[in-house]
């Protein structure tokens, strides 16, 4: 049990963690490439080093020294049978994209998680690699971990992807590298594209044409020194307090803005948020930059369309900011949110009508109506770190203390986020 206080007023400084999307993608892409790469500000999240335990159980050697990480990568053909199944934890990313590299292999595996990644939606991979020749096998019959993944020779395809979907994307891809032609995917609406980007520069060859990406099989990848931007995903919650919390000022160190993330900026202007960007730079191929984020009298605003893919973890705290704004949020076309560690259109709106807010819940999304003020209650987190997170914010602002049950979850994937908070 977690217990976050109101704030009269935010000031001070937070330096964001490590990317989860990109710090993932270092230690696979690492594996899998000849020579040693090196990961700086990698994030140390649950998630993330459920990924280094699942390569370590292949026969890599992974040094960590905080968030720093040394990978002894063995090539696109050196990773060795595991001797026990590979524990995914709580992480729907290492389960979809490890599963792309596994269906290319000389053995079989075995992947399992924890209870929400046993329910959490495997087919919209099993689907594509068994169109390449996979051969995957689910216990339980239900299109969930556990899966046995017998490894096979791929052949390259085109992939239609009925859901705009990087784990998906990534997974595709990733078997690609192990066809015996070009594989291709196209998605409904672009997402983010990290896959592309960090794999071009291990050196695949890899290409992008809207919302199309294509890979050649057989690369030599190279180890790549590697920095680890700051998630946008995990500044989310800095941006939303500064917005939200009176009398604020934050200033967001080090949050990747790659236009396939940065969906929550465009968000916040739509809704009269005030937050400057500073220092804009590139960081291991990624743009980067400071945000100066002051508290704002917000407006509604609807969320719809192509910009869903580049926010889509941050709906729940961007529901949160739309509690406190005036007038009507509308997010639609979002029913990904419903199979993420939680149904986050369920869980935010519990949370939401247990604090006073005024939520609708829909297929696709909810409709917020803002400006009442919310009054403080207990926080059900479903053990869902971005539930907990977006709650934390909530309680910040609303006038007393709230419980947040579980809410040590954030340790799968912003371990210091409580320490961060209470500094401001
Ligand atoms: O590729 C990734 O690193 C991720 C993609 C998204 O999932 P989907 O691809 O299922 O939308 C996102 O929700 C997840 O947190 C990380
Ligand atoms: C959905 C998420 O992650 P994953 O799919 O990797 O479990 C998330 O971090 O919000």
């Amino acid at each position: 049990m977690i217990e976050i206080h109101a704030k009269s007023s935010l000031h001070g400084e937070v330096t964001i963690p490590g990317d989860k999307s990109i710090s993932h993608r270092s230690i696979m892409f690492g594996s899998i490439s000849d020579g040693m790469t090196e990961v700086t500000h990698f994030l140390e999240g649950a998630d993330c080093l459920s990924t280094i335990a699942c390569f370590q159980n292949m026969g890599i050697a992974i040094e960590r020294d905080h968030d720093t990480i040394r990978i002894h990568g063995k090539g696109l053909h050196g990773l060795t049978a595991p001797a026990q199944t590979l524990d995914v934890g709580n992480s729907g990313t290492t389960t979809r994209l490890i599963s792309g590299i596994l269906a290319g292999q000389d053995f079989s595996s075995v992947l399992d998680g924890d209870a929400s990644i046993e329910s959490r939606p495997m087919n919209r991979i099993i689907t594509p690699l068994t169109r390449m020749g996979a051969d995957i096998t689910n216990e339980n019959g239900n299109g969930c971990a556990p899966l046995t993944i017998h490894g096979k020779k791929l052949k390259g395809i085109h992939y239609d992807s009925p859901v705009a979907s990087a784990q998906v994307k990534s997974c595709v891809l990733l078997a690609g590298l192990y066809a015996d032609g070009e594989t291709s995917v196209t998605e409904p609406v672009l997402s983010r594209n990290h896959t592309e980007l960090m794999l071009s520069a291990f050196g695949a060859d890899i290409s992008s044409h809207g919302t199309t990406a294509s890979i050649q099989p057989e690369p030599v990848l190279s180890g790549q020194k590697i920095e680890v931007p700051g998630d946008i995903s995990s500044a989310a919650y800095f941006i939303a307090a500064g917005l939200i919390v009176p009398n604020s000022e934050v200033l967001i160190k080090n949050v990747g803005i790659n236009p396939t993330r940065d969906g929550i900026l465009r968000v916040a202007d739509a809704m009269g948020g005030n937050i400057e960007r500073l220092n804009c730079r590139t960081v291991s191929g990624e743009p980067v930059c400071d945000l100066l984020v002051r508290t704002s009298s917000l407006h509604g605003t609807t969320i719809e369309g192509e910009i869903i893919p580049t926010l889509i973890d941050e709906l729940p705290v961007i529901a949160v900011m739309a509690a406190f704004a005036d007038g009507t949020t509308t997010i639609r076309d979002a029913a990904e949110l419903k199979v993420k560690e939680s149904n986050r259109i369920d869980t935010v709106t519990e949370n939401l009508l247990a604090m006073g807010g005024d939520v609708t819940p829909a297929e696709d999304g909810m409709i917020i109506r803002g400006g009442r003020a919310l009054h403080p209650a207990q926080i059900h987190s479903h053990l869902d770190h971005r539930i907990a997170m977006s709650f934390a914010v909530a309680a910040l602002a609303c006038g007393g203390s709230c419980e947040i049950e579980d809410g040590e979850c954030v340790n799968i994937s912003y371990p210091e986020f409580y320490h961060d908070l209470n500094r401001l």
